[in-house]
């Protein structure tokens, strides 16, 4: 019970927004190792190649089922946090089952919004953060592009755990609109205009920060950053908060079932 106690104690808004900011760094961090190569566009390519077992999959979603194979006997996806891109026949996990503090709503687990989040990236994020060609480190770049997905899907998919926490904290704001199944009331609920400012801001600050050229003469970049810093708020404006504003949206609405 002592345990159960602490969890609660820090499960607020607070510490959950201070989780979003955590999330921030890594995000901006995966982006600026795939920005290291081109485009790589074979390796998106259904028809550049071939595995057995594996039809129609480009040498990318053969890295990723793979390697989501690998994790999830690693136990990876027994993490409420964690989702899968290809969940569908992952096998069992095959690791001693940790005790995951459950705070979140069992109608958590039905939501998992990856396809979403692998279109946006594929089709409208990567052609705006890394140059255009090709130098056939397909393999590695695949590696970086995980990364980004898994730390962006992770990001976005806290909004079950932002939901929770704003529910608890006022569920008779939040009832009437979900037995209503009011989508539009509910976004108005949870959405804090300033604190998405805020957010904006600071990727952009940190995208200027973490990557400027840093040498010994004169720490200055000249505005010659590895990931153009208005790229990564637009990534936040247009396609981050407002898909973790979906889930939590998504997770209300089932948040009485
Ligand atoms: O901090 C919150 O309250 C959140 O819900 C997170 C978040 C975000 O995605 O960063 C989303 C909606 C709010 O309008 C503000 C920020």
């Amino acid at each position: 019970a002592e345990s159960l106690d602490m969890e609660k104690a820090e499960f607020t808004l607070d510490s959950v927004r201070d989780s979003l900011i955590r999330q921030e760094d890594t995000i901006v961090f995966c982006l600026i190792e795939r920005a290291k190569y081109p485009l790589n566009s074979p390796a998106y390519n259904q028809s550049y190649v071939s595995f057995p077992g594996f039809s129609g999959s480009s040498l990318f979603e053969y890295i990723v089922k793979q390697t989501e194979t690998l994790q999830a006997t690693a136990g990876r996806y027994e993490n409420p946090e964690e989702h899968a891109f290809f969940p569908d026949n992952l096998p069992r996990s095959l690791v001693p089952p940790y005790n995951y503090s459950q705070v979140l709503h069992p109608a958590a687990n039905s939501i998992n919004i990856n396809k979403m989040i692998w279109d946006m990236y594929c089709s409208q994020l990567l052609p705006l953060f890394v140059a255009e060609g090709d130098d056939g480190n397909y393999a590695s770049t695949a590696s970086s592009d995980i990364d980004c997905l898994q730390a962006l899907s992770r990001r976005i998919h806290y909004g079950k755990f932002v939901a929770e926490v704003k529910f608890r904290d006022a569920p008779h704001d939040y009832e009437p609109a979900i037995r209503a199944k009011d989508r539009d009331a509910l976004m108005k609920l949870l959405t804090f205009e300033k604190v998405e400012e805020m957010v904006r801001r600071r990727v952009e600050k940190k995208a200027m920060v973490f990557g400027q050229e840093v040498n010994l003469d004169n720490d200055n970049s000249k505005g010659m950053y590895k990931v153009d810093p208005s790229v990564v708020s637009r990534l936040y404006v247009e396609w981050v908060m407002p898909l973790t504003k979906l889930v939590q949206v998504e997770y209300l609405l089932r948040r009485l079932d």
